[in-house]
């Protein structure tokens, strides 16, 4: 039996700009950004102090965020070109590298359920589309009108955009890194992607290697951003690497948010988590909030 070590936590609710609109402007620690991710945050640390696997911790935060309509992920996230919303999620279990996916599902409420359930309940690691949504209704997924998912703030959004009256860009999705007191691994994604993408567009989400990363003996790592670019880059397991090969966990996140920048001129930046239990972070955005927890289970935030 391996020994009880602490369990840590660490979320994120996308990296990207600040916009003049996003209720997080006001600033100030109750801004809607900061409340968001620090509930998520708690919300797996209650999962890791009840003795629960990192993988039930990754799951319930980044099902908060996914509820959470201030975030690019389930209910809330940024439309594409057609104006409906489609949504990528993977979530991996670092004890076992068992992992799942799905990409652009219309139907879903939480897809970090569904993908979980293409990693426990099927021969598979990635379903998209309608093969996705069947699968759901499988598994007992219910279906959600896509109408549910968007918010009248991203449809303004959108309307906005499309007359060329948005001028920032933003990325935004979300994720969580854990590590449970058996020092197990785990890490999942979630996103609406990028705004007024290409239907049937797919990021780096729903890549296990690049969105999402988790192995034990590396790191438990979740990135945002452009998506294009952390592909190239297979930035999830780049950073989990530079862990692997002795680097600390917050050099490691900086290192490979550096490489983004310079290798492939990508925008974005990500989280994680090594075995340790130590937390990482870095974005070359303006902005990333970000939540994380202490040993005594304080749980801090910052943009
Ligand atoms: N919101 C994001 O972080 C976007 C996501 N990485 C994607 O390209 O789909």
């Amino acid at each position: 039996m391996r020994p009880y070590v602490t369990p840590a936590i660490v979320v994120h609710g996308g990296a990207g700009n600040l916009l003049p609109d996003d209720p997080a402007s006001s600033g100030g620690p109750d801004a809607p950004r900061l409340e968001g991710v620090r509930r998520a945050c708690a919300a797996g640390w209650r999962v890791l102090s009840d003795g629960g696997t990192a993988l039930d911790a990754v799951d319930a935060a980044v099902r908060v965020l996914e509820d959470d309509p201030t975030f690019n992920a389930g209910t809330g996230a940024t439309l594409n070109a057609d104006g409906e919303v489609e949504l990528d999620a993977s979530i991996m279990d670092g004890a076992s590298l068992r992992c799942g996916a799905v990409a652009v599902v219309k139907d879903v409420r939480n897809p970090v359920v569904l993908a979980r359930a293409v990693m426990e309940r099927s021969r598979h690691v990635l379903l998209a589309g309608a093969g996705a949504s069947a699968f759901a209704r499988e598994v007992g997924i219910g279906a959600v009108d896509n109408a549910t998912l968007v918010t009248p703030a991203q449809r303004a959004r959108w309307e906005k955009a499309l007359a060329g009256a948005a001028t920032a860009v933003r990325h935004g999705t979300v994720g969580a890194a854990a590590r449970d007191g058996q020092g197990h691994l785990a890490a999942a994604t979630s996103t609406g992607g990028t705004s007024l993408k290409r239907a049937g567009r797919i990021g780096d989400t729903p890549l296990v290697g690049c969105g999402t990363y988790a192995d034990d003996t590396l790191a438990a790592v979740s990135c945002t951003g452009h998506g294009e670019s952390i592909i190239r880059l297979t930035l999830a397991r780049h950073a989990a690497d530079l862990v692997g090969r002795g680097l600390a966990p917050m050099d490691a996140a900086r290192e490979a948010v550096r490489a983004l920048g310079t290798r492939v001129a990508g925008e974005g930046g990500l989280i994680l988590v090594g075995p340790s239990g130590e937390v990482g972070f870095a974005h070359n955005t303006p902005v990333m909030s970000r939540a994380w927890t202490l040993p005594d289970g304080t749980v801090e935030a910052a943009m």
